[in-house]
């Protein structure tokens, strides 16, 4: 079954979405730009530094407002909603990854997972069970007591992407999720997106590596807050 035919809205639809920092002087950091990306989707998002990435990232993520075009999540325009109901939004239904994993350094890896879904009102058995599902899905059901100083790079950031993935958000935005790891390591946390994809998650991207770009199904471009959205056939790994 392919994304399209799962029907309902995209997850993802910027309707001639921008955004101007005021300044001074006010710099346009994205511009006028259209995208949709369907359930199910692995879009990956490229760019110079400065063309626009982080702030895709921030209005894609709920983090900030576009100042012009509206921004639709699972077909909700969520310009038309009040900060308290955009929070609780980002809480339910995204998830994000961070190249720095921000984990709390003092909890073990299924607390940060858990602690995770107290702001989303999941009662307590049930964060644990689907705490402890999430760890097992990234490959850490042995790890689940350790502390973040215990583990590697690369099990910190599965246990960042436990926690992302914990409530089955409808969407997981990554920002350089393999930025701070080495290539083999790295290797392993692009397997377990492409796993996670095959799951059914709709996936996103940000990344300046065309080795991680190319692991989507397609890629979008940003170039001086332009974006343009290329698809192609995903190549065999
Ligand atoms: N708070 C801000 N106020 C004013 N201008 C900003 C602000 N944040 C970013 N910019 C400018 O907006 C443009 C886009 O910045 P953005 O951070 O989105 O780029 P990026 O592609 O993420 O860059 P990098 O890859 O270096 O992180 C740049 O010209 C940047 O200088």
């Amino acid at each position: 079954m392919t994304a399209q035919s799962r029907g309902g809205p995209p997850v993802v639809e910027f309707r001639r979405v921008g955004l101007t920092y005021p300044g001074p002087p006010p710099v346009a950091a994205l511009q006028a730009c259209d995208l949709r990306i369907e359930r199910g989707e692995y879009v990956t998002v490229v760019g110079p530094s400065g063309s626009g990435k982080s702030t895709f990232l921030n209005i894609a993520g709920l983090l900030d407002l576009p100042t012009t075009g509206s921004y639709l999540l699972d077909g909700i325009d969520t310009s038309t909603i009040n900060d308290t109901q955009r929070t609780s939004l980002r809480g339910m239904r995204i998830g994000f990854v961070f190249q720095a994993f921000h984990l709390l350094p003092h909890r073990s890896a299924l607390e940060n997972v858990e602690l995770a879904m107290l702001y989303q009102r999941v009662p307590r058995r049930r964060r644990r069970t689907r705490a402890e599902r999430a760890l097992h899905r990234v490959g850490l059901a042995h790890r689940m007591d350790a502390l973040p100083t215990r583990l590697s790079g690369g099990e910190r950031q599965r246990v960042a992407i436990a926690r992302a993935v914990a409530s089955s958000p409808s969407l997981l935005l990554c920002d350089e999720p393999t930025g701070n790891l080495d290539s083999e390591t790295a290797a392993s946390i692009l397997n377990l997106l492409d796993a996670l994809h095959h799951d059914g998650m709709t996936i996103t991207v940000i990344t300046h590596d065309p080795d991680v770009a190319r692991r989507g199904q397609r890629t979008v471009t940003i170039r001086d807050g332009i974006l343009t959205d290329t698809p192609r056939a995903r190549t065999a790994p």
